[in-house]
């Protein structure tokens, strides 16, 4: 572990200083497009403006004999594009144990280290795989160059992961977020599942029987079942490790893409329960996250409500029945923050909740 007096000390010389706190730029969706697919390239220019972060994915769906035109897809998009000062720019690399990602990170960050926001590293075990990127990112900004740290975001998406996540939120200053990888994480745990997100209708819990005329359990009576979430636990230690260590959690991929109410569904799960958003596989996706991941008109007004009532931020008050108290105040001030950090990219959202 390095020592907490060199944690913001650059790793290599001439790189930029560490980032002191990670920008807090809405990040609502990610969204995912693979730089050699031509229509898809061609669709990037006009989602700029539109979705708050762009990556280019050149790891899983890029097939192997496509790795290299993915790569270089991406270098003529970040120099042909302006991503202007609402949607970044991320990328993901292939996986620290492929043939692809040394030549991923060099032509990257030494051919457009400038334009990258974030590097998102796939299948990251433990804080050493976030150490080795951290320095080789050093020295490729150095030799490129660039002048402002890029960020990383790891997915967790093994077992061994996931036991460490606490150690990889924490592992570097560049550590901008996670995200959950909901269909390697199960193929690892050896989960049997077959699908990328979302529930499970055999993940369930049923009711009790009633009883039957003679007083005993009706087994074979109807019964009300209740599916659970299979990725609560997951979502929930992840978000705690990021709050721990200041970053951000996002919710990863729904594979499902017609079932756009499931995907609503499960994005604000992950909404509730601390992430910040969530990835986008498909354009439909794009809106669906917007909406979940923006407070509602009436959230932002009963937070500026429970707000106006404590102006100290602290005692205790009603307010239609309920009691507010400092903590309250405090979950109204993150509904806050958040819409006013939206509102200064976005005027339609801006609008909304200036009227709410
Ligand atoms: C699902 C697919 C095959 C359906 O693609 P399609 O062409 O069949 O869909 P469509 O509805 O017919 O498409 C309509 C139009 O939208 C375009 N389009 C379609 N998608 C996009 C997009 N993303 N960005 C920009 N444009 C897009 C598409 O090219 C088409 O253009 P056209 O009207 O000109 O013909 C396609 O959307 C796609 O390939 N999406 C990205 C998939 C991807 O990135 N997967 C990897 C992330 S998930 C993952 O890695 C797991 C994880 C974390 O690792 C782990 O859990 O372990
Ligand atoms: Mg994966």
């Amino acid at each position: 572990m390095r020592s907490a007096k060199d944690f913001f000390a650059p790793l290599a010389v001439g790189a930029p200083a560490p980032a002191r706190e990670v920008p807090a730029r809405p990040s609502r969706m990610i969204h995912f497009f693979d730089p050699s697919n031509p229509k898809m390239a061609a669709k990037v220019p006009d989602m700029v403006g539109v979705a708050d972060v762009l990556l280019g994915n050149l790891e899983d769906a890029v097939v192997a004999d496509k790795k290299e035109a993915a790569r270089e897809g991406l270098v003529q998009i970040a120099k042909d594009v302006d991503f202007g000062e609402h949607t970044q720019l991320w990328t993901r690399v292939n996986a620290l144990d492929s043939p692809w990602v040394l030549d991923d990170l060099t032509t990257l960050v030494t051919q457009i280290g400038d334009k990258l926001d974030v590097v998102m590293v796939p299948k990251v075990q433990g804080p050493e795989d976030i150490h080795y990127v951290d320095r080789l990112l050093a020295q490729l900004e150095a030799k490129g160059g660039v002048q402002r740290p890029i960020m990383v975001h790891a997915i967790l998406e093994t077992a061994r992961g996931m036991a460490n996540v606490e150690a990889i939120a924490g592992a570097s200053p560049r550590m901008q977020g996670i995200s959950l990888g909901p269909a390697d994480l199960a193929a690892d745990r050896r989960m049997k599942t077959t699908r990328v997100g979302g529930g499970h209708p055999g993940y369930l819990v049923r009711q009790d029987p009633s009883k039957g005329a003679d007083g005993t359990p009706d087994y074979q009576g109807q019964r009300t079942v209740f599916q659970q979430d299979l990725w609560h636990y997951t979502i929930a230690r992840m978000v705690d490790a990021c709050a721990m260590h200041g970053i951000f959690p996002f919710y990863g991929p729904f594979g499902d893409i017609k079932d756009v109410v499931a995907c609503e569904d499960q994005f604000r799960n992950a909404f509730l329960l601390g992430c910040v958003g969530a990835w986008s596989l498909h354009p439909v996706q794009i809106d669906i996250a917007k909406k979940v991941f923006s407070p509602s008109a009436e959230d932002v007004a009963h937070a500026r409500e429970v707000r106006d009532a404590m102006p100290s931020g602290g005692g205790a008050v009603m307010i239609d029945g309920k009691m507010e108290d400092d903590a309250s105040y405090k979950q109204c001030m993150v509904i806050l923050e958040l819409a006013e950090r939206l509102s200064a990219n976005d005027p339609e959202l801006a609008k909304l909740y200036a009227e709410a």
